[in-house]
């Protein structure tokens, strides 16, 4: 398994080369053929793939760029001359009424430019029309009808022979036991879909797996390829499953006369058919040129994110039937449809460091230290671990070789580690006993799920209190940003808050990069903070669990910070919109005479802290 993975990351590398000569084209073909089998076995039968799909995108096209080049290297049983993977012979076998292909992929506008070149050439037409249709991110199914009747529902397999699913496709509710194909002069229908799991209820099924000690699925396509492979139709229909259909493949009269070419004729029509019966089709829009398939592309990358379902992709469709038969298929794909693809989410990489981070509150953070990967174009080179709890549950260890995902503007986080390529020298991360700033005793109380320093002077925490309180949802001091900050706090200007009111000018001249302006400028943005709104000077405080929507609260309900102060944990409770929990926290922070030592200093030095609509009390 080792080896396998070692050979990959060197073909990877090799993919990158522009010159390939005769003889490495031979090793690399015969390599490459044996190293994508095997990563098809991990993706379509255990569901638990150990590269990105880029990765191995990137495997397979350099397989066909060299198959290409040196026609005689293609062999019977390369990769790129069948598709998916053996069947598992955990399910009866059948045989698919047409081959059930992948689809010729490219992450590439210019791929539709050329595709779109290709098929006006070959059919020998100026304007060709198009389809252009989500591609779900799921599993693949065929269903036949009979009779109007669902008699058959099958995997892809190797795309000549399937794993037969009927049992397991019959409890999903988006599939209708019987559908009225007979009043359009079908009696025999074939129908493709994929069948896919919300992202929502992705995550919740995970949540449940790793909370059972299961095994997470790396993702949402992952987690519908699995769930339509158990045993029991029972625990499928669990699994929140939604079957969309997108194609006919098939149909026939009573005769076993076509239906399909000759009687709904193109792509739209066979759409609006499905959707007429009552099966979930997928949004599908016409374009007329490879211009307007490119922009539609464009316009469902930007909205991906906000869709309840992974779409990986658009699938691009020759409308017309007729022209099927002449453009024709390869053994893998038929070449009158083409997939964009959209930026990759997900990368392998490896973890080469765990850093301790000591927040504002004490809270200990474990940060990794990747070595450096693109995702959908950002070079992702750390990410945060959480807690000690989550190393532990996805049993990450320091130089494992990670699944990093980083999907919007979500923040990139790890999908679990490649337990399979874990190396001798692997080491369980563990938990510093000692603040790793201040060297303090360091603290998890039952039910948290942080490690936090108490020490209430120590050094990370005061400077990071200090960032807070200067930023823009606190006192919002222009000038005084997290860099500054450091510097003036590193030199001993600043070492508490209230320090900050008494900086003058002749201190920060003594300090390099200070300018004469730029230390009016400070000097007159920390003066201006004096008198923000009082909502701000609460936020600022940093108290856990109050952010800005709270501070507002507390801010109205008060004359003056003073008051805040002294009131009862009861009284806090009271005030609209604030829970027990932050109640209890405001009470707590207002308890320690350090705090109500630091806002007396703070109202000395001139910081406003009453409410603006209850002037000079
Ligand atoms: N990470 C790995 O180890 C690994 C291994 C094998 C495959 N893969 C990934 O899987 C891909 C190959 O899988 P594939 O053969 O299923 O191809 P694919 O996912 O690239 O595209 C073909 C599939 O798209 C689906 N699809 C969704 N919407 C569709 C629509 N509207 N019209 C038609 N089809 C639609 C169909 O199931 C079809 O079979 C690779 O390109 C790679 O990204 C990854
Ligand atoms: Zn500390």
């Amino acid at each position: 398994m080792k080896d396998l993975l070692k050979h990959t990351r060197q073909l990877l590398k090799a993919a990158k080369s522009d010159v390939i000569h005769k003889t490495d084209g031979q090793k690399y073909a015969a390599q490459l053929s044996t190293i994508i089998a095997w990563h098809d076995h991990r993706y379509y039968v255990l569901n638990d793939p150990v590269i990105s799909d880029v990765e191995y995108d990137t495997l397979f096209g350099f397989l066909k760029r060299i198959e290409t080049r040196w026609p005689a290297l293609v062999s019977p049983t390369s990769p790129t001359q069948r598709i998916g993977a053996k069947v598992t012979g955990n399910f009866k076998t059948v045989a698919h009424m047409t081959p059930m292909l992948s689809l010729d992929s490219s992450y590439d506008a210019q791929a539709i430019i050329d595709f779109d070149a290709r098929v006006r050439k070959q059919s020998g037409k100026k304007i060709i029309t198009y389809t252009v249709e989500l591609k779900l991110d799921g599993a693949g199914i065929s269903l036949i009808y009979e009779n109007d009747c669902l008699v058959k529902g099958a995997t892809r397999g190797d795309g000549v022979n399937g794993e037969d699913i009927t049992g397991n496709l019959r409890t999903l509710r988006s599939i209708p036991l019987t559908a009225r194909f007979s009043s359009y002069g079908i009696d025999k229908v074939e129908i493709r879909g994929e069948v896919i799991i919300k992202k929502e209820s992705f995550r919740k099924l995970n949540k449940v797996r790793k909370a059972t000690g299961l095994s997470l699925f790396a993702n949402a396509r992952n987690a519908a390829a699995g769930s339509l492979r158990l045993q029991d139709p029972e625990n499928v229909s669990q699994r929140d499953l939604t079957a969309w259909l997108y194609q006919i493949s098939y149909a026939v009269d009573k005769g076993k006369k076509d239906v399909l070419i000759n009687k709904i004729g193109n792509q739209e029509n066979a759409i609006r058919l499905l959707r007429i019966l009552g099966f979930n089709t997928p949004e599908i829009q016409k374009a007329g040129s490879a211009k307007e398939v490119i922009t539609i592309c464009e316009r469902w990358n930007a909205a991906r994110e906000a869709f309840l379902y992974e779409i990986d992709g658009l699938v691009i469709k020759v409308n017309d039937f007729a022209r099927y038969n002449m453009l024709g298929f390869t053994a893998h794909h038929p070449k009158w449809a083409m997939a964009y693809k959209f930026a990759a989410k997900q990368a392998t990489t490896i973890l080469t460091a765990v850093h301790f981070q000591v927040g504002r509150s004490g809270a200990i953070t474990p940060v990794a230290v990747l070595e450096p990967v693109s995702i959908g174009g950002v070079t992702i080179t750390s990410v945060s671990l959480h807690n000690e709890d989550f190393i532990r549950d996805k049993d990450i260890r320091l130089f494992d070789t990670v699944i990093v995902e980083r999907a919007g503007d979500v923040i990139p986080y790890v999908v679990k580690p490649v337990k399979e390529n874990r190396p001798r020298r692997a080491r369980i991360i563990r938990f510093p006993l000692k603040c790793p700033s201040c060297g303090a005793r360091i603290n998890r109380t039952k039910g948290e799920s942080e490690w936090r320093c108490i020490n209430i002077n120590c050094q990370a925490q005061l400077k990071q209190r200090i960032q807070h309180f200067a930023s823009k949802q606190g006192m919002d001091i222009s000038g005084m940003g997290v860099k500054t900050v450091d510097r003036l706090f590193t030199s001993g200007l600043i070492q508490r808050v209230p320090d900050i009111y008494h900086l003058h000018h002749r201190q920060l001249g003594s300090i390099t990069g200070f300018g004469k302006q730029s230390a009016s400028k400070l000097l007159n943005a920390i003066e201006a903070s004096k008198t923000r709104p009082l909502w701000r000077l609460i936020n600022s405080l940093g108290i856990d669990l109050v952010g800005g929507r709270t501070a507002h609260i507390l801010a109205n309900s008060v004359t003056s910070l003073t008051e805040l102060i002294k009131m009862s944990r009861k009284e806090l409770e009271s005030l609209p919109g604030i829970g027990s929990k932050v109640a209890d926290s405001i009470y707590v922070y207002f308890k320690q005479p350090e705090h109500v030592k630091m806002i007396r200093e703070l109202k000395k030095a001139g910081v406003k802290i009453h409410n603006a609509t209850t002037a000079l009390v």
